[in-house]
């Protein structure tokens, strides 16, 4: 069996090239004891990889929805499907991962889908998911009738936190970078205004939209828009810090804190960083309710879907262009 694979050629400088990676085949040995060989179905293009520390000569790291060709496991049979932390590859010899260490996604077979599609657990039902869930509800401990300002509003994880803030009866304000994702966030899932960041005055906006300030601020972009929104929260205002991405691709790094200790110090605001695998131990916990919001159809979501494994590093760089709506899943 000959698997392909995309290496890392060179580390990412500023906005990726194709010169960073490498697609290669590699020859698979033959399965052994307690081992099985797994074949992608969908890969999970995510904004970590951009940043996460990975060795050159590696293959890309990231998530895979994969079927299991043959299995030497007990634990795995053929044909059953599980969630990877793969890479970017095509085949993969493993063996279970009967306990996920604190440092790495956790690896899964994938049960209870009933008709759904089998890309979730690579989105709403999976990682994203549970980072939505757990770092918007823990961290910024919304009340019904407060205000949440979400930026990366029609992302995979934007998208969802703005759907939980109106279920727990939140005013919610999306910060998108297009009409069309700001169209579908507040026309398709209920979020009560959109700001597109592109071509309209954050601040302006933000005061005609929540003149009463903000209570809550789920952040997945940093940078400038952070502190604009930032300097325009209610006392005891709450921000999670999930992403940074407008960051992500600055060849000049990203170690200086904003200038906003006035706000903090004047609205007795706290600020939060998180990542998901803080909640490893309860990730069938927030899986479990998402689906459950999602089969009582409290819970919408979208996927970019590109096809062709040849197509993953594409798939990437639109992700960092903001060209996906929703969860960008390539199917191999
Ligand atoms: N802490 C954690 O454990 C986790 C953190 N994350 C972080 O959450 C954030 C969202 O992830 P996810 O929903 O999966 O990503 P998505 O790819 O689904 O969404 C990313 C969106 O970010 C927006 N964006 C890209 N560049 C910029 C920019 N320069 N300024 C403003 N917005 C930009 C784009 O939308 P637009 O067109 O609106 O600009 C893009 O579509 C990321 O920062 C990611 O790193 C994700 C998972 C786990
Ligand atoms: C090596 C595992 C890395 C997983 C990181 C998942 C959560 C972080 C997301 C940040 O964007």
């Amino acid at each position: 069996m000959k698997a392909k694979k995309f290496v890392l050629k060179q580390q990412f400088v500023g906005f990726p090239k194709y010169s960073d990676v490498e697609i290669m085949e590699e020859e698979l040995p033959p399965v052994t004891d307690g081992e099985f060989l797994a074949e992608a179905v969908f890969i999970s293009i995510d904004p970590f990889i951009r940043i996460h520390p990975q060795e050159v000569g590696n293959v890309v790291m990231g998530q895979q929805v994969a079927r299991i060709l043959e299995s030497k496991s007990e634990h795995y049979a053929v044909g059953n499907y599980i969630v990877g932390f793969f890479g970017w590859r095509t085949h993969t010899i493993s063996t279970p991962q009967l306990i996920t260490p604190d440092h790495r996604l956790p690896e899964y077979l994938i049960k209870d889908m009933d008709d759904l599609p089998l890309s979730l657990p690579l989105g709403i039902l999976g990682m994203p998911g549970n980072t939505a869930y757990f770092g918007f509800l823990d961290i910024c401990k919304p009340k019904e009738g407060e205000t949440v300002v979400v930026s990366g509003a029609a992302g995979t994880v934007g998208s969802h936190v703005g759907q939980i803030a109106k279920i727990k009866g939140c005013k919610v304000i999306g910060i998108v970078g297009s009409e069309s994702k700001g169209k579908w966030i507040t026309e398709e899932l209920g979020f009560n205004y959109y700001i597109n960041y592109k071509n309209q005055n954050l601040k302006e906006e933000l005061i005609k939209c929540a003149p009463e300030g903000i209570d809550c601020y789920f952040d997945n972009i940093g940078g400038d828009l952070s502190s604009t929104i930032i300097s325009t929260m209610k006392r005891f205002g709450r921000i999670s810090v999930c992403g940074f991405i407008s960051q992500y691709n600055l060849e000049s790094g990203f170690d200086k804190a904003p200038a906003l200790q006035g706000y903090f110090v004047s609205n007795c605001l706290q600020m939060q960083g998180y990542s998901a695998l803080l909640f490893v131990p309860r990730w069938h916990e927030g899986i479990a309710q998402n689906l459950k919001w999602i089969k009582e159809k409290k819970l919408k979501y979208r996927e970019t879907i590109i096809e062709g494994f040849e197509n993953t590093f594409q798939a990437f760089l639109d992700l960092l262009s903001g060209k996906n709506i929703g969860k960008t899943i390539v199917k191999v």
